[in-house]
């Protein structure tokens, strides 16, 4: 892990006031105060839309001969449409999952002296503390983010100790969401039609990292955001929610669409570099979280990197299967990560600056 990515993230801490404002939650400070953004741009409502549900795709039927054909092509046609699908019967130890789950409850019950052990340093990236604030708002929410993989990459004194079980069932959760990323990558080998190694070894070995989110319910949740609007600047995310909180919320046709919690199942995305190694054939959408006025919210999101030979760029094989060329730049992965977390605190989306204009086709 290069040391300077971690000056370059930009991340407040959670103080004695941070918490009052939360559990009080009547006045909105001014940082945190956003009637603007959270009413811009139409939500949609359930009878709105006949395609108003996220693609469910189930994995069992993935792995099912029979059935594998059509449900592959589920899975592509959401990453192509949705950038975002709700993964059913993922296969995931449930034990697992569950200590996890426990592990992440306690250690936001916890009182802030214990978080504050493992809290962001100097403006970095890893820790206890609010999520990267954009245009120097504050979203409504604690985060603890961690690099997990590979090993050498971890950087144990943000590991939480308290409670006790943390490290364990994050080493555990952390193996499992391996073993779930890579086999949805390779569906979607097969539904790009590329060669497995081509795609899938743009990923393997890749720094994995970790999200953990509580956003705590508000009583004005039409004045502040959960999270603000943005794409995932790596390559493949994994998130699974805690509870049956609505909140999370996807950018479709210029719309909100909320998406309905299903307990239990992972909702997976295409961030930007997938749609670079795609060469803009999966998409990496816009996705939001509200609050809400009466209930928390909790998730656990797992980031993939990739990259081809160290570089952010279409996988060759991606345009020879299609005759096509790069829609965009090559760039080195460090240069990438710099540009996405500069770009991340003015609020844009680095992968456009990586787009290349298309000469007219005039046949
Ligand atoms: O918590 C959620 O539902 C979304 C979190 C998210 O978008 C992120 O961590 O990038
Ligand atoms: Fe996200």
């Amino acid at each position: 892990m290069e040391p300077s990515i971690n000056k370059v993230a930009n991340r407040d801490a959670i103080t004695e006031e941070v918490v009052a404002v939360f559990a009080e939650s009547d006045f909105i400070p001014e940082r945190y105060y956003r009637p603007d953004d959270v009413l811009a741009g139409i939500v949609v409502g359930p009878d709105e839309d006949e395609a108003y549900d996220l693609p469910v795709v189930d994995m069992e039927r993935l792995l099912d001969p029979e059935l594998a054909e059509a449900e592959i092509a589920k899975l592509g046609s959401a990453c192509r449409n949705w950038g975002f699908f709700q993964l059913v019967n993922h296969g995931v130890d449930e034990q697992v999952v569950n200590e996890m789950k426990d592990s992440t409850l306690r250690f936001f019950s916890m009182p802030l002296e214990s978080k504050k052990m493992v809290e962001i340093q100097d403006n970095g990236f890893e820790g206890y503390g609010h999520h990267f604030s954009r245009l120097g708002k504050l979203d409504w929410a604690e985060s603890l983010i961690l690099l997990t993989q590979p090993n050498e990459d971890r950087n144990p004194d943000m590991w939480p100790t308290n409670p006790s079980s943390f490290r364990d069932a994050l080493e555990k959760f952390s193996a499992e969401m391996t073993n779930l990323a890579m086999r949805i990558l390779s569906f979607m080998a097969t539904d790009l039609g590329v060669d497995q190694e081509a795609f899938v070894g743009a990923f393997r070995d890749r720094q994995q990292s970790m999200a953990i989110h509580r956003y705590p319910p508000c009583r004005h949740p039409d004045k502040v955001i959960g999270i603000t609007p943005h794409t995932d600047g790596l390559g493949l995310t994994l998130l699974l929610q805690l509870d049956d909180t609505p909140g999370l919320q996807i950018r479709k046709d210029g719309r909100w669409f909320p998406v309905q919690p299903r307990p239990g199942s992972f909702i997976i995305n295409v961030a930007d570099i997938l749609q670079v190694l795609t060469n803009g054939t999966y998409r990496s959408v816009e996705h939001r979280v509200l609050t809400n006025a009466e209930k928390g919210r909790t998730t656990i999101v797992t980031f993939y990197s990739a990259d081809v030979d160290g570089m952010v760029k279409p996988i060759p094989e991606v345009l020879k299967l299609n005759g096509v060329e790069a829609r965009y730049k090559s760039i080195k992965m460090l240069e990438y990560i710099k540009g996405n977390f500069a770009a991340l605190s003015d609020g844009k989306q680095f992968i456009d600056s990586l787009r290349i204009t298309m000469k007219p086709n005039i046949s």
